[in-house]
């Protein structure tokens, strides 16, 4: 076991202090060019290391989209875990947005990757896809909760394909479940009894409308961190934040890439930018 806290009382006490917004490093091209910077590894790491100095205090978290960096090479990796590793230093929390899932066998090669103390690309949180099935995830379980890390497994993603595969039902009859509802069962029961929230996190898109209803996905009883992208740049705004998670709103996780960005590179705007969306979110989800 870890001598760290859990991720989901490390994240509800940051949420608690800087309120519930997570700033994306999504260094698009089109955003290195606004901030003056190139379109290789080194802009991307310097936008990556500005963002890290400008936000802490202003978020709870940051969430490096790992294929930002990928696109660079292994100059690129580089930069990421020099992003990584200057958020571990400054005390700001980082979800790695990298969607892992395989066989459980390679799965575990992806928890050691990113879930293990002493890894370069180690993050206090890593989302990941279910859609080998969710038991293929049990490495990622286990080394994120015996070093107190955490995951957000897709639930209900934010862009428009999502629901082919997440509304879609299994069973007969008045006993149909979805996918998205037995995704956030399973997130559920790897909660049950944590405090004050749980480590196994479902992304649940800001932009998904009725989709929480209409799925029967009960994130009520999810007892975890709900990272809710789509703020922003996809179109979903505060109003959305309160209608898709009425009555689940001390858990979300507001995140928001492209919007916090195009505040930069000016230092100061950047932070306000950020701390406007994060007060925004916290009306919206904890009001
Ligand atoms: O359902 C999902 C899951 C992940 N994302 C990621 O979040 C950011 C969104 O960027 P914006 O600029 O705020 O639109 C990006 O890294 C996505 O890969 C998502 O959008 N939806």
């Amino acid at each position: 076991m870890s001598a760290r806290e859990p991720f989901g009382a490390r994240l509800a006490a940051a949420m608690d202090d800087a309120g519930p917004m997570c700033a994306g490093i999504d260094p698009h091209p089109g955003v290195l060019a606004d901030w003056g910077l190139p379109d290789d590894a080194t802009g991307v790491r310097e936008l990556g290391l500005r963002v890290v100095e400008a936000l802490t205090g202003a978020v709870a978290a940051v969430k490096p989209q790992a294929a930002f960096f990928e696109r660079h090479g292994s100059a690129g990796v580089a930069a990421l875990e020099e992003v990584l590793a200057a958020s571990h230093a400054a005390g700001l929390l980082t979800v790695l947005d990298a969607k892992r899932g395989d066989i459980g066998s390679t799965m575990a090669a992806y928890a050691d990757a990113y879930l293990r103390d002493g890894s370069p690309l180690a993050a206090d949180a890593l989302t990941v896809s279910p859609y080998l099935g969710f038991g293929a995830l049990d490495p990622a379980v286990t080394a994120a909760l015996e070093s107190g890390r955490g995951l957000f497994v897709l639930c209900l993603t934010s862009n428009p394909e999502g629901p082919s595969v997440q509304h879609a039902r299994r069973g007969a009859g008045a006993s149909t479940v979805t996918v998205a509802a037995q995704i956030a069962a399973a997130a559920a029961r790897l909660n049950e009894g944590a405090a004050p929230l749980g480590s196994i996190g479902l992304v649940v898109g800001a932009t998904v409308g009725d989709a929480v209803r209409a799925t029967g996905t009960d994130l009520a009883d999810v007892n975890g961190p709900l990272l809710a992208p789509g703020v922003g740049a996809q179109g979903a705004g505060a109003r959305e934040l309160a209608t898709v998670f009425a009555g689940a709103g001390r858990a979300v996780l507001a995140t928001s890439s492209r919007a916090i960005l195009a505040a930069g590179p000016d230092r100061e705007a950047l932070r306000a930018a950020a701390r406007e969306a994060s007060a925004q979110a916290r009306a919206a989800l904890r009001g």
